[in-house]
């Protein structure tokens, strides 16, 4: 039994819940879990349709995106994970996918504005888009740059990881993380619904106006202030 089974199978698991999200299609994304202790995560074998895979196919690599154990090739994004594990301590799971609104916005270089209580129900902000790669980072070492760019991103707008936990990176589509690989996952089906919800309101009101921000307090502090009172 291999020392990495925890992450591999948390992996697993949260990778095999994006295509009945219906937040991937073929191969269109990849989740990974870290085990912070042993300073590696497990990521989804790049380009393996999810229906081949399986817990020992996930494979273990270090914060500098190299291989630790198996005998598949990482996801083709392992280093942005390994960037985004690397500078914000208390992730314990990423995901990536091209989910179609989210990546809309994404395309178009668009923050999505907060237009309603879903939205505020997770973030008190517009979800924040990346400006696109510039050529330098193209030629250089990618996936590196693409995690770079959004800690940059989040930086400049003075947002915390830990409130605001998704990303669009401009051109290209979304990434969102949280405390575990099935939170990340959470959070990637959560934006989508945003994200189609944002599009089809600015296509209903071209002038919709933003959510108040009375409303946007009460809806997130209902969910995570010190007085939530909801769920049980
Ligand atoms: O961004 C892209 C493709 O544009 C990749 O995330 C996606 O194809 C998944 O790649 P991997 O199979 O994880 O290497």
């Amino acid at each position: 039994m291999s020392k990495y089974q925890h992450i591999q199978e948390e992996a697993y698991k949260a990778n095999m819940e994006l295509p009945k999200l219906n937040l991937v299609i073929f191969t269109f994304g990849n989740v990974s879990a870290v085990d912070r202790d042993l300073g590696v995560f497990a990521i989804k074998p790049s380009g393996v349709p999810y229906e081949d895979l399986s817990p020992e196919k996930m494979v273990i690599v270090d914060f500098n995106g190299v291989t630790v154990e198996g005998s598949l090739r990482p996801s083709s994004d392992t280093k942005t994970h390994a960037v985004l594990y690397k500078h914000w301590d208390s992730i314990g799971g990423i995901v990536h996918t091209h989910s179609t609104y989210a990546t809309a916005w994404a395309q178009s270089q668009r923050d999505i504005p907060i237009f309603g209580t879903t939205h505020a129900d997770y973030n008190t902000v517009d979800i924040p888009c990346a400006p696109p790669m510039s050529d330098l980072m193209i030629q250089g070492d990618y996936e590196y740059q693409t995690g770079h760019q959004i800690i940059e991103c989040l930086r400049e707008k003075g947002m915390d990881y830990k409130e605001v936990e998704m990303v669009l990176v401009g051109n290209h589509a979304p990434f969102t993380w949280g405390k575990t690989a099935a939170k990340a996952v959470h959070n990637s089906a959560v934006l989508e619904a945003i994200a189609q919800m944002a599009l089809l309101t600015e296509q209903i009101n071209p002038e919709a106006p933003r959510l108040k921000q009375a409303l946007i307090n009460k809806h997130y502090d209902r969910k995570h202030g010190i007085d939530s009172y909801y769920g049980q």
